[in-house]
C-alpha cells in the first residue's frame, strides 16, 4: 500500500474536503471559552477541539507557539494532543515553522518527522530563510518517515510581500524539484496566504499540496480561495483557526460550514458526509 504523506493528504481530501482547521489556543481564545490560561485550560481547549473536528477535517494544524508558553507542561498537553488526533483519524500538521543550519535542522526533523517521536507529525511548516537548501535533512527524513513539510513561500500576513516576493519564485522551484516523480504529491508542500491577492507565481508544477492559512479573521474568504488558488484547486488547503474557535459550541458547526463552501466553490467532492 502507498502510505507516503502525499497518499494519505490525498485520501483524506477527497474523503473530508479541502480545509485544515489550525488549533490556536491562545490567551483571548482560553478567555472566551471560560477557562483558566493555564496548562489545564490548554489541554481542555485542545480535547474539545479533537472531539469536535478531528472526525470531519482532512488536516488539523496545531500551533505549536500556544502550547510553548508553558514551557514542558505545554508541551505535555501538545504530545497529548498529537496523540489524540491521530486516534481521532485526521492527519496532523504542526505548525512550528522550523529553519536552520543543517546539523541543527537534523535534530529539528528527529523531533518532529521521526516515526514514534513523541512529537512526530504527518507533517510540520518550516522556513527556508536559511537557503532552501539547508532544509533538506528534514526533507529527507520526511521521505524516510512518509513525513511531510509545509515550507513558507507567501505569508498571509500583510508585512511579508516586501520580503517574500523576491524569493517565492526560488522557494516554488526547489519544492517542484523535490516533488519531481512522486505520486499524487511529493513531500513538499508550500504555504501560500489566502489573503494574497494573486498567486504571482505558477504553480501548476509543484506536484504538492498548498496550505493556504489566512480564513476568517485575517480577511480571507472561501471565494477569495477559489479564485487564487483556481489553477491548483485540487491541491489547496484552506487552513482556518480563529474563526471556527471562538465559541466552543459552535466548533463543529463553523467548522462544517467552513469545509462545505470550500469543498463547493473549489468543485471537491465530500465523500464522509456528516
Ligand atoms: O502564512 C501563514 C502561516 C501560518 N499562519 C498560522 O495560521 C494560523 C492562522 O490563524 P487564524 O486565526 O485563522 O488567523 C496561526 O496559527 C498562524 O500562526 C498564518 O496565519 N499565516
Amino acid at each position: 500500500m502507498n502510505d507516503t504523506f502525499g497518499a494519505r493528504l490525498r485520501a483524506r481530501l477527497d474523503a473530508y474536503g479541502p480545509l485544515c482547521v489550525g488549533l490556536d489556543p491562545s490567551p483571548a481564545l482560553l478567555h472566551a471559552w471560560g477557562l483558566d490560561d493555564s496548562p489545564a485550560g490548554l489541554e481542555r481547549f485542545s480535547r474539545t477541539v479533537v472531539d469536535e473536528v478531528g472526525d470531519v477535517v482532512a488536516v488539523v494544524k496545531p500551533q505549536s507557539a500556544f502550547f510553548e508558553r508553558w514551557g514542558s507542561r505545554g508541551i505535555t498537553v501538545l504530545e497529548r494532543t498529537i496523540a489524540d488526533l491521530r486516534e481521532a483519524g485526521t492527519l496532523v500538521l504542526l505548525d512550528v515553522k522550523r529553519g536552520d543550519i543543517g546539523s541543527t535542522m537534523a535534530a529539528y526533523a528527529e523531533a518532529y518527522l521521526d516515526r514514534g517521536g513523541p512529537l512526530a507529525a504527518d507533517a510540520v511548516t518550516l522556513s527556508p530563510y536559511l537557503g532552501f537548501g539547508s532544509l533538506e535533512v528534514a526533507i529527507t527524513s520526511a521521505m524516510v518517515n512518509d513525513a511531510g513539510v509545509f515550507v513558507l513561500a507567501r505569508t498571509s500576513n500583510p508585512e511579508a510581500a516586501p520580503l517574500q516576493r523576491h524569493v517565492a519564485g526560488q522557494v516554488i522551484a526547489a519544492a517542484a524539484a523535490a516533488n519531481a516523480g512522486h505520486t499524487p504529491f511529493g513531500p513538499v508542500g508550500l504555504v501560500m496566504g489566502a489573503t494574497l491577492p494573486e498567486l504571482g507565481e505558477p504553480l501548476g508544477d509543484l506536484n504538492g499540496p498548498i496550505l493556504a492559512p489566512g480564513l476568517g479573521v485575517q480577511g480571507a474568504t472561501p471565494a477569495d480561495v477559489a479564485r487564487v488558488f483556481a489553477s491548483v484547486r485540487h491541491a489547496v488547503v484552506p487552513s482556518v483557526s480563529r474563526a471556527v474557535l471562538t465559541d466552543p459550541k459552535q466548533v463543529r458547526s463553523r467548522t462544517l460550514d467552513y469545509r462545505d463552501e470550500c469543498a463547493a466553490l473549489l468543485g471537491a467532492k465530500v465523500a464522509a458526509q456528516k
